[in-house]
């Protein structure tokens, strides 16, 4: 006896198969981030390379030669990709509202609404980064948990420099000066007084930042050219194909061609970021430091992408990709 799909289907599975055709990818998906993170930091326990790097870190004065590239704080990813990760990040988004048919081709009420919600994310989730790597209201979050939890600047070469005050009263104002430098401090400045960070908790800024940008990228982008987004079905599409000019059909391959660009670069972007957050683990900070990083920005994700599925409300504010 023949069954119908909706007898076979449970509506569990249901809705999270017409999730994914609208572009959402289920919570789980969020996994591939710490399983990154698992899978660098085990490797920069066990292999030899890594070891050896972390001995010669530790055993030899001044700074010592990486074995790998992506070992190298200036290596070309760094400098140009990740140390400026937010402009790429905001280039790829902008891309994707300039190309996807779910802002272009859909009606003009449809396409306000979701330009609108999809920049309204944006926002959210660009004030995190700010908040959390840039300034709030002064040091950033992670410069202030850095020194919350005793972490100071040490070794400044400005101070070190100043010639010794002759009264003890300048003395006393000099000691004062040189308290609330190094309590005020960011780790920016620090380093630009040739200062050394040392002490508190870090949070990995990288693992934060590129964690946040990768995963903000992606479910923008799967839910930009998710099913639901594509205004005509492939057979109405070719018979609109063919009453069309040339004109019109030329104008729509170039359309085409954007799309498919502009999507490819922003899964460069996200693959690229991912690929960075897989060295960082391997070669940089602590099993903790990553994990903080981490857990402000998948809080961040969840806020902005998941919390929306279940709190109608927050739903209404700043809407679902690819709905
Ligand atoms: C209807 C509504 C309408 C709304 C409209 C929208 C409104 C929007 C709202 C508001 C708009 C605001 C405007 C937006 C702007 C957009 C455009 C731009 O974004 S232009 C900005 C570009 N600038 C960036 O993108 C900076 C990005 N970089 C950073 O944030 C930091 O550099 C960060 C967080 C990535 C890392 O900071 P770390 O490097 O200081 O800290 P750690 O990750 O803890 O690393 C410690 C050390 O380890 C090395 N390290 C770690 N991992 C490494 C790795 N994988 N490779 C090499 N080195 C690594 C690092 O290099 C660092 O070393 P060492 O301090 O430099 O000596």
């Amino acid at each position: 006896m023949a069954t119908s799909s909706s007898t076979t289907i449970s509506p569990r599975r249901h809705e999270s198969v017409s999730r994914w055709r609208s572009g959402q990818p289920p919570a789980f998906a969020l996994l591939v981030y710490p399983i990154t993170l698992l899978v660098g930091s085990l490797y920069s326990a066990i292999s030899p390379t890594a070891q050896s790097q972390q001995q010669s870190t530790a055993t030899r004065p001044g700074p010592v030669v990486p074995i790998n590239y992506f070992a190298r704080k200036d290596n070309i990813f760094n400098i140009y990709f990740v140390k400026v990760g937010w402009a790429w990040t905001t280039l790829a988004f902008v891309s994707l509202l300039f190309t996807q048919q779910a802002y272009t081709h859909s009606p003009v009420e449809l396409r306000a609404k979701r330009s609108i919600k999809a920049l309204l994310r944006y926002a959210v989730v660009t004030c995190a980064w700010i908040l959390t790597t840039q300034w709030f209201f002064g040091p950033a979050i992670i410069d202030r948990m850095f020194t919350l939890s005793g972490g100071r600047c040490e070794n400044i070469s400005i101070l070190a420099d100043s010639p010794s005050p002759s009264s003890s009263a300048a003395a006393g104002t000099a000691h004062k000066v040189t308290e609330e430098i190094k309590t005020i401090f960011t780790a920016v400045a620090c380093k630009a007084a040739a200062g050394h960070w040392k002490g508190g908790h870090d949070v990995s800024g990288h693992v934060f930042m590129l964690v946040l940008a990768s995963a903000f990228l992606a479910v923008e982008a799967l839910g930009a050219s998710s099913e639901e987004c594509k205004p005509l079905a492939d057979g109405a599409k070719e018979k609109q194909h063919n009453i069309n000019t040339m004109d019109h059909s030329a104008v729509a391959d170039i359309d085409d061609r954007f799309k498919v660009w502009s999507l490819r670069f922003v899964w460069g972007v996200a693959l690229l970021s991912w690929w960075m957050l897989l060295m960082t683990a391997i070669w940089f900070h602590t099993w903790l430091e990553k994990l903080s990083g981490l857990l402000i920005a998948i809080s961040v994700i969840y806020i902005t992408y998941y919390l929306p599925r279940t709190l109608t409300s927050w739903r209404y504010v700043i809407g679902i990709p690819g709905i």
